[in-house]
């Protein structure tokens, strides 16, 4: 997680976070209320009467609060930090990161852009790019951990792909992930997308419609109605994915040459589909894929409690419950 909100920080930002949270005690408070807020909020849906908590600043509403000030605190102070650094560069480097680009749009409409707006769009982001790709690699270990051998597997096209030495240390074999390695990572590509399939970050979704339609199976929907989709219960359905829904097997995504074949946005559902699909799908890809493959070929993993089953944690994106706990071995 820690290491997933540093790469939204650094690419999203163009900050370290640790340099702007000054010390790792500041951006761990932040990062506590962050997650919290996400589970309160979800808790709406089952709590009839959290409007009343909120009117009373009581219970979780009036955590909320709490945290909601910590997360305005950080991010505003982000902004004037951006600011300043943006001054003293001289606008040099004003294009390469997003925060950047909304800074430079901001001065043109001051008025809407306000620092509100910027707040949104900065959470937006932490949201949709934190969470996300951490917890998909959560669950992918887990995956590897319950199947030995696509593990192997995995490990034997970082060794083929990277052609690292043996005793390489973190910050070379990190340097060996350029895109053309990355794309020659088959095998690791549809081991993760086997893991989205079966534990999609964004387990469901709901929507408004914006005018009556009608779906492809015949149901109607009208002006304003909510409608939900389930990524989670999708990717299990037999009907979608044949009598072995349910079986993790990465190969399914592969052709007969071993090559990454994609399915339809519209059966795999995990980055959405349409205009609106997630805009970090790439990004998320690579990240994940230079995390594992660092990872998988330095370290060996053993589950700390062998005999526990992984279960989630109900929010707004698909947490494992209390995290996995890991012990990691040199592999070599
Ligand atoms: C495993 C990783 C990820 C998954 C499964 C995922 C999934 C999704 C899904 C399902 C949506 C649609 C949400 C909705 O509109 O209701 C979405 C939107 C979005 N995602 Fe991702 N995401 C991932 C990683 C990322 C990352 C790393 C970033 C940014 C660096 C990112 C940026 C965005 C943005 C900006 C949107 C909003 C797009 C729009 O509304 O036009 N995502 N993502």
């Amino acid at each position: 997680m820690k290491s997933a909100l540093d790469s939204i920080f650094k690419v999203g930002f163009g900050v370290e976070l640790n340099a702007l949270s000054g010390s790792d005690e500041f951006a761990n408070r932040f990062t506590k209320a962050f997650d919290d807020s996400n589970f309160i909020v979800f808790r709406r849906y089952v709590d009839m009467f959290w409007k009343v908590k909120r009117f009373f600043n009581i219970g979780l509403e009036a955590a909320l609060k709490r945290n909601v000030k910590i997360i305005d605190d950080f991010i505003f102070d982000l902004i004037r930090c951006k600011r300043e650094q943006m001054e003293n560069e001289k606008l040099v480097r004003e294009k390469e990161d997003i925060l950047s680009r909304f800074l430079m749009e901001s001065k043109r409409d001051p008025e809407n852009m306000n620092d509100q707006y910027l707040r949104d769009i900065i959470l937006n982001f932490m949201i949709a790019g934190k969470d996300t790709s951490a917890g998909t690699l959560t669950w992918f270990f887990y995956m590897l951990h319950k199947h030995p051998l696509v593990q192997d597997k995995v490990i034997h096209e970082i060794r083929d792909a990277t052609q690292a030495k043996d005793n390489i240390c973190a910050k070379e074999l990190s340097r060996l992930m350029t895109d053309d390695v990355l794309d020659r990572m088959h095998y690791i590509h549809a081991a993760i997308t086997e893991t989205l399939r079966l534990y999609p970050a964004v387990p469901t979704d709901g929507k408004i419609s914006v005018e009556d339609d009608v779906l492809p199976d015949g149901v109607e929907v009208k002006k304003g109605e909510g409608i939900n989709y389930m990524a989670y219960a999708m990717g299990r359905m037999t009907y979608i994915w044949g009598e072995d829904a349910v079986e993790y097997r990465p190969e399914r995504w592969l052709d007969e040459d071993g090559i990454f074949r994609p399915e339809s946005p519209f059966k795999f559902t995990a980055f959405q589909a349409g205009p609106r699909i997630c805009l970090g799908k790439e990004f998320a890809y690579r990240q994940m894929k230079i995390m594992a493959a660092v990872l998988l070929y330095l370290f060996k993993f053993r589950l700390v409690d062998e005999t526990k089953e992984a279960t989630y944690r109900t929010m707004f994106t698909l947490h494992m419950a209390d995290g996995l706990h890991v012990y990691a071995f040199p592999r070599t």
